[in-house]
């Protein structure tokens, strides 16, 4: 299997650092073929400008998915998108390895999402959802919270995570044809004793050795 793992965290030594290494490792040592934009060590820059791309199809009026379909059709895109489609194109399995910021996506992450998910290339007409570009290809969020798992029930104070998941998974992920995988969640990693953390990170280790054999989860549509 090639994975391809995204890491958006800034620093090395986070808990999200330690996930990110047990997946690399664990995935590795299995035997698949692992790529990996650890997107802060990169510089990844997460503005969506004119810089995605090489190819200019109205230099008046920027409009980014003209722009988008333009460069999908004549090789146009910046090295640095052309680069992290080719990741995704490569892969059977994506992980995305961040912490939960303001209820979504860290904005280095997101922005990578807003520059390399690029019309025509990604998705347009009718191959989005079910006749998505990436069918086929599985994709997994593995992140971190601040709060308690109690405040991500429902009825929880931050209310259910699945829902807030919901823009990601299925906005994201299965618009463009992944099948979407159960999420690896660790709460509150800074609340819990080292020991605690070990383990969680063991699980995740065990998780991951039999990962080909998951099935995709259904994240709603309603
Ligand atoms: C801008 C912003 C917005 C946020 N918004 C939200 C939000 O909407 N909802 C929410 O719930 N939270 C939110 N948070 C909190 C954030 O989600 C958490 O701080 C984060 O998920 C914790 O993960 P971390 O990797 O940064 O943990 P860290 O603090 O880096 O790590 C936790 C502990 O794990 C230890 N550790 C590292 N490696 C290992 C290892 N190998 N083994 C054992 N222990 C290890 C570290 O030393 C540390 O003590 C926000 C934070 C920010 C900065």
């Amino acid at each position: 299997m090639k994975v391809f793992i995204v890491l958006a965290h800034p620093e090395h030594q986070s808990f999200n650092g330690a996930m990110f290494r047990t997946a690399v490792d664990v995935l590795g040592a299995a035997g698949h073929e692992i790529k990996t934009s650890d997107l802060y060590a990169l510089r990844f820059d997460p503005v969506s400008s004119r810089t995605n791309f090489l190819t200019v199809k109205d230099p008046d009026y920027y409009k980014q998915q003209t722009e988008e379909l333009y460069a999908s059709e004549s090789y146009g895109f910046a090295d640095e998108i052309e680069r992290e489609i080719q990741n995704i194109e490569w892969c059977d399995l994506m992980i995305w390895q961040f912490p939960l910021w303001w209820f979504g996506l860290p904005g280095i992450l997101k922005g990578w999402v807003d520059r390399v998910f690029a019309m025509g290339r990604t998705y347009g007409g009718d191959r989005i959802y079910a006749n998505g570009v990436f069918r086929g290809k599985r994709a997994m969020l593995s992140l971190t919270t601040g709060g308690p798992a109690a405040a991500y029930e429902k009825g929880g104070f931050n209310g259910d995570l699945t829902a807030i998941l919901r823009p990601i998974q299925r906005g994201i992920l299965q618009f463009t044809g992944f099948d979407v995988l159960a999420p690896q969640i660790v709460y509150g990693p800074v609340r819990l004793s080292r020991p605690a953390r070990t383990q969680l990170l063991e699980a995740y280790a065990a998780r991951l050795q039999a990962v080909t054999s998951e099935q995709p989860i259904d994240v709603g549509s309603y």
